[in-house]
């Protein structure tokens, strides 16, 4: 199993590019079992969910070429498997969202539940309201979801809660049906929004993503375009953290600022500057240890949960005291005891992290969890003296393309060891 191993201590200095977004591609591969003819996806992370997309829309008998630029094409008038099986379901939640595409285009689907994970319960319950409220025949059994239409009937639908792949899962299943669909309450995160415009440059009619209510009137058909993802923003926000804590400074390229405003605010508030052009931030820290920052997560434009367990890591060294709050997912400290273990001193009460920043912390082998809080195990090693052994690496590389050569690239001492 594969482990990084960190001799921390330098700060980091220099530049990186970033890849393209997780978020935004994964949902963009399910779309394009919409399309009736190939679909090419730029700007194509290499990770590790892309290669588990690829194999289950391979399964489902889609054509699949990797071309140049980073660029895949998908061709679904191959398919002819309508079901996301379980052992890959369980590697990747975001399997999830081929349900609302198959169903439209394919009037059926047969989806693995995908069950909870490490950082929560994550129940699916209202993506299948929705297509209920579409007109689907929606049933769970065996473990699986089993939905059926001929034809999806527009309809009005009010989240219970603002969920980001349930609302792209609905946008989808609503792009054929009969009429005018409203999602009230939806998720305003970007990658719905580069969902959006992908559906829409396909030939869809979505209109209002980025706001709270999204308008979706069916259309005949979706045929296939040539489609640039966004960049990720929270590889992004993982990399200025990294500078940040180290006392650094970083320049990040092929980026957008504008996603990052609560980022970037906090960060300011930790004491970096922070410079910022079209496609590119510079963060410096002049060499000073950074100053603890209060973070309460909520759905965008807030503070993103898929961040906080990296400002957890930051604060963990900073100066003063700061309590971090996760409204989003019951479970999402799996990060903390692992940083104790390297010296920190963190009180967890309920959905509250108290952390006051410690001088420095030490290195140890410590355990990977989940996808964000390996990155916060990686930011730890960073900066702690000695070495650290992260096991359990294949979470980062769910979602983080090359981190050892970026990290490297950035002048720190990261090797991954494979065994
Ligand atoms: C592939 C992808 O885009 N993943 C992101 C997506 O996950 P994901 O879309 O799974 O997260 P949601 O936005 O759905 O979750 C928000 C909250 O709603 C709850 N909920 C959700 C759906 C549902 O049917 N019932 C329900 O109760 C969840 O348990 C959670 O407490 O948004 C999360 C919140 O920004 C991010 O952390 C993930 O990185
Ligand atoms: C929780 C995350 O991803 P997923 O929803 O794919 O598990 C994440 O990207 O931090």
């Amino acid at each position: 199993m594969n482990k990084l191993l960190i001799r921390g201590g330098t700060p980091l200095d220099g530049e990186i590019r970033i890849s393209g977004a997780k978020n935004a591609v994964l949902p963009m591969m399910a779309a394009s079992l919409l399309a009736d003819s190939p679909v090419t996806i730029e700007n194509v992370p290499h990770l590790q969910d892309v290669t588990t997309t690829m194999e289950l829309l391979g399964r489902m008998g889609a054509t699949l070429t990797v071309g140049d630029q980073m660029s895949v094409e998908v061709d679904t008038t191959t398919v002819d498997t309508l079901e996301a099986p379980y052992d890959l379901v369980r590697t990747m939640r975001a399997s999830i969202l081929t349900l609302g595409p198959m169903l439209a285009r394919f009037k059926k689907a047969r989806v693995s539940l995908p069950g909870g994970c490490a950082i929560g319960t994550r129940p699916v319950d209202i993506h299948l309201k929705g297509l209920e409220a579409l007109g689907a025949d929606v049933r769970v059994e065996g473990g699986y979801i089993e939905t059926a239409a001929e034809q999806l009937v527009g309809a009005r639908i009010v989240l219970d809660q603002v969920t980001v792949t349930g609302t792209e899962n609905l946008m989808m299943a609503a792009v054929f049906a009969k009429g005018e669909t409203v999602l009230e309450n939806a998720a305003r995160e970007p990658e719905v929004v580069d969902l959006a415009n992908f559906l829409n440059a396909m030939g869809a009619d979505v209109r209002g993503a980025g706001s709270d209510v999204i308008r979706i009137h069916g259309v005949e058909r979706l045929q296939g375009v040539r489609y640039r993802v966004l960049p990720d923003r929270i590889e992004t926000g993982t990399y200025l953290v990294a500078a940040a804590m180290t006392r650094g400074r970083i320049l990040v390229r092929d980026t957008r600022p504008e996603l990052l405003d609560a980022v970037l605010a906090k960060l300011e508030k930790a004491g970096a500057e922070i410079e910022v052009g079209e496609d590119w931030i510079r963060l410096d820290m002049h060499g000073r240890r950074p100053k603890a920052v209060d973070i309460r997560t909520a759905p965008h434009p807030g503070f993103p949960t898929d961040m906080q367990a990296q400002f957890v890591a930051m604060n963990a060294v900073a100066e003063g005291t700061s309590t971090v709050v996760e409204t989003i997912f019951e479970n999402r400290f799996m990060h903390v005891q692992e940083i104790q273990r390297m010296g920190a001193d963190i009180h967890i009460e309920g959905n509250t992290a108290v952390i006051r920043g410690v001088e420095a912390l030490s290195g140890a082998p410590i355990m990977a969890t989940d996808l964000r809080a390996s990155a916060s195990l990686v930011l730890a090693g960073l900066v702690a003296r000695g070495e650290t052994l992260v096991n359990r690496i294949y979470h980062i590389d769910r979602g983080y393309e090359s981190i050892e050569e970026k990290l490297s690239r950035l002048g720190a001492n990261i090797q991954r060891i494979t065994s």
